[in-house]
């Protein structure tokens, strides 16, 4: 690789990474101070008309261009394909746009682990969605209308799913129209990041306007290879671009780099278990033995059945129909292309129909192979049944010296034998619903697992070979106040100075549904954090032998929001 001068600027802080996290933080910092904020992303632009057609999402997953194509070590003696946003705005620009924050007993459990010094509960962290929210329908307590992550209900509801609906309510669950409300237990229209017929990625949401004022300078298909330091403090950040390699300097440095690329990022620049280190060849900064450990990812397994007649979008997918959807979206900006083709979901514990939900159950009309693109002409219902907790841990480890290697993943699905308990249960309980008199009369014939699963050991089996990801790793720089933890209650890297993760991986515990809004609300507590932080220190007159050196900190313009929560926290602790 050539290497190149050094690019003279210095930041007062470098994001890498321009996913649900990094959008946030970058914006969030860019907005209510006054620091020279550079973003960097691996990933090109996010002009694609695909990223922004809602239906499209399916087929962007297709584009090599546009995500990490990583893979799984064998689980279960197969590897798995496990793909991640590799663009501007990350998951947010490819996902499926579900809305979803997760149980309140989530963020308490997050609060119980990270110490005094951080506010993570619930109580702490539905501000942070209220903020960021901007519903289209509903206000009240559990919604924000003026934030600019515009959410709103799915446009449309096809027969298929309302007679999954139905079918769920047969089984015993209730109809409940917010599951980011009060409860979220039952069966719900699934809430999505859609806004005018298009995507609200966490780039339209956020980021957008302080690319244009130039408050945020992005640097894209710019690989951050590892964190360079100055004794223990954080200096900036070297990066391959074009062939190139390049140190961009900075006072602080924040890892948004999802929950694969942030570990893989720290062991690249000295931190991460010791042994590990040494045998790839890097020289140990800070033995941190958890780093890349802890991954978490909810398992998803999926029943598919064959239906009568036209019922769902398996028919209208293809030619005549799809072309039709396609009109139909360019004229009126609504219809089936105008949303994720995802549109109801259950939340419910199969054990337990009254408890804390344990399983979400999408309802997708259609049937894959892939997951993805409707394969086939005959029509079919998919439940995609996902573990909301899962108790299995894996982990993320280098594969070697060269940082553009594929780290090796393993997610361990179904490795503890209570989310195998779990999951064959969920599996009876889907074929269970599909029995409901909703369904009697239009299910032909069970695709997957089959008539020939029927006992636990055969369902169980069948559930290791097709279990796959929700695209949800979290855990791998793992936050807590103990002193094995990746990152401190504050997000703070332990052992060094200057540098935080501030993204999916430092969730301690898994968020009981999709991931993108958790993030979302982390990355905007994790942010004010380090502005926090940064006037703190900025504002220290103490012993100047142990501070950190004030000539590194620029002037920090606090804005009201920021200057209130202080306040409101100071009153509630006081
Ligand atoms: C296909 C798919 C569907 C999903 N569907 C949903 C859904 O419907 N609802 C939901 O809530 N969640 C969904 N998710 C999950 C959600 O998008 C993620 O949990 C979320 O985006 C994680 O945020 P993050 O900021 O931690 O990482 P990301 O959003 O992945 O952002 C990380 C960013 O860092 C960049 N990067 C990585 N390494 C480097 C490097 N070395 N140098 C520079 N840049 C780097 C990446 O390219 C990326 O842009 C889905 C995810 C996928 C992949």
């Amino acid at each position: 690789m050539k290497k190149i001068a050094q690019d003279q600027t210095r930041y007062d802080v470098i994001v890498v990474g321009s996913g649900a996290a990094g959008c946030v933080v970058a914006s969030h910092i860019a907005e209510n101070s006054a620091l020279r904020v550079a973003l960097i992303e691996a990933g090109g632009m996010d002009g694609n008309p695909l990223v922004k057609l809602p239906a499209g999402f399916a087929k962007i997953l297709q584009h090599d261009k546009f995500m990490w194509r990583y893979e799984t070590v064998p689980v279960h003696g197969a590897r798995r394909a496990y793909r991640s946003g590799k663009i501007l705005g990350g998951g947010t620009s490819v996902n499926a746009m579900c809305y979803v924050r997760g149980q309140p007993e989530d963020y308490d459990a997050w609060q119980a682990v990270a110490g005094k010094e951080a506010a993570w509960s619930y109580r702490d962290m539905l501000p942070h969605f209220l903020a960021q929210e901007g519903n289209d329908l509903r206000g009240g307590p559990y919604h924000g209308t003026e934030g600019p992550l515009k959410t709103r209900l799915t446009p449309m509801i096809s027969d298929l799913n309302a007679l999954c609906v139905r079918a769920f309510q047969e089984y015993g669950l209730p109809f409940n129209d917010d599951y980011n409300g009060a409860s979220q237990r039952g069966v719900s229209p699934v809430q999505v990041n859609i806004h005018d017929g298009r995507r609200c990625s966490a780039v339209d949401a956020y980021l957008r306007e302080h690319i244009r004022s130039g408050r945020v300078t992005l640097i894209t298909n710019a690989f951050a290879t590892k964190v360079l330091f100055e004794g223990s403090r954080a200096s900036g950040v070297e990066v391959q671009r074009a062939g190139n390699t390049l140190t961009l300097h900075a006072d602080e440095v924040i890892l948004s780099a999802g929950a694969i690329q942030s570990p893989r990022i720290l062991m690249h620049s000295g931190i991460g278990p010791a042994d590990a280190l040494r045998s790839n060849d890097i020289p140990v900064k800070v033995a941190s033995e958890e780093v890349g450990e802890n991954l978490q990812d909810h398992p998803i397994f999926c029943l598919r059945a064959y239906v009568k007649g036209d019922l769902g979008y398996q028919k209208i997918s293809k030619g005549l129909g799809a072309a039709r959807i396609g009109l139909r979206y360019l004229l009126t900006k609504d219809g089936p292309a105008a949303g994720n083709c995802i549109e109801t979901v259950s939340h419910w514990d199969p054990r337990d129909l009254a408890g804390r939900p344990t399983v979400q159950c999408y309802h997708v009309p259609v049937i894959s192979e892939d997951g993805l693109v409707p394969t086939g002409s005959r029509s079919g219902v998919t439940l995609e049944l996902v573990l909301l907790q899962p108790k299995s841990r894996g982990w993320v480890r280098l594969a070697g010296k060269d940082p553009a290697a594929m780290p090796l993943i393993n997610p361990n699905f179904m490795g503890h034998e209570d989310d195998l308990a779990l999951a064959v249960e969920a599996v009876r309980a889907g074929r269970s619903i599909l029995q409901q008199p909703a369904f009697r009369a239009v299910i032909e014939e069970e695709l997957e697992p089959g008539a020939d699963q029927q006992s636990d050991e055969e369902i169980a089996a069948w559930i290791k070979k097709v279990v796959n990801t929700m695209w949800h790793p979290v855990g791998t720089c793992r936050m807590g106040d103990d002193e094995h933890s990746v990152v401190d209650g504050r997000l703070r890297v332990r052992g060094v100075t200057g540098l935080r993760v501030i993204d999916a991986s430092i969730m301690p515990e898994p968020v009981s549904g999709n991931t993108s809004a958790p993030t979302q609300a982390l990355a905007r507590n994790g942010a004010m954090m380090f502005l926090e932080d940064r006037e703190h220190l900025a504002n220290w007159t103490g012993d100047a032998g142990s501070a950190a050196p004030l000539s590194l900190f620029s002037p920090v313009r606090v804005f009201s929001e920021w200057r209130a929560r202080q306040h409101a926290r100071r009153h509630r602790d006081s």
